[in-house]
């Protein structure tokens, strides 16, 4: 039984280092929305994503993770970062 108490408190510890992570992400969303409206480009970068995507199913492979798994995580991860952009650019068009 403490074994599993004691796993399950490592599962929630690294659960939330994956938050403060992926908040960390989010925060670097928000800096790139700003550096491609300086540069006059738009908030959607398909290259970029599938950049994204391949180096992440990449090395999931490397460390032996199921590669589809990883790729719609990352999917939802750039989801979001775009949902985001788009939230900034309509406050950034308010009158
Ligand atoms: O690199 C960018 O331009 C981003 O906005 C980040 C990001 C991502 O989440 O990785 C999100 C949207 C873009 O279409 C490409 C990549």
């Amino acid at each position: 039984m403490m074994g599993l108490v004691e796993h399950r408190l490592e599962v929630q510890k690294i659960d939330e280092e994956i938050l403060r992570l992926i908040q960390k992400r989010m925060a670097l969303a928000e800096k790139i929305y700003r550096d491609k409206a300086a540069l006059g480009l738009s908030i959607s970068d398909p290259d970029q994503e599938a950049l994204v995507l391949s180096r992440a199913v990449d090395m999931a492979t490397e460390l032996g993770l199921d590669p589809g798994s990883i790729k719609s995580i990352f999917r939802i991860l750039i989801d979001m970062s775009l949902q985001k952009q788009h939230g900034l650019h309509g406050e950034d068009n308010l009158p």
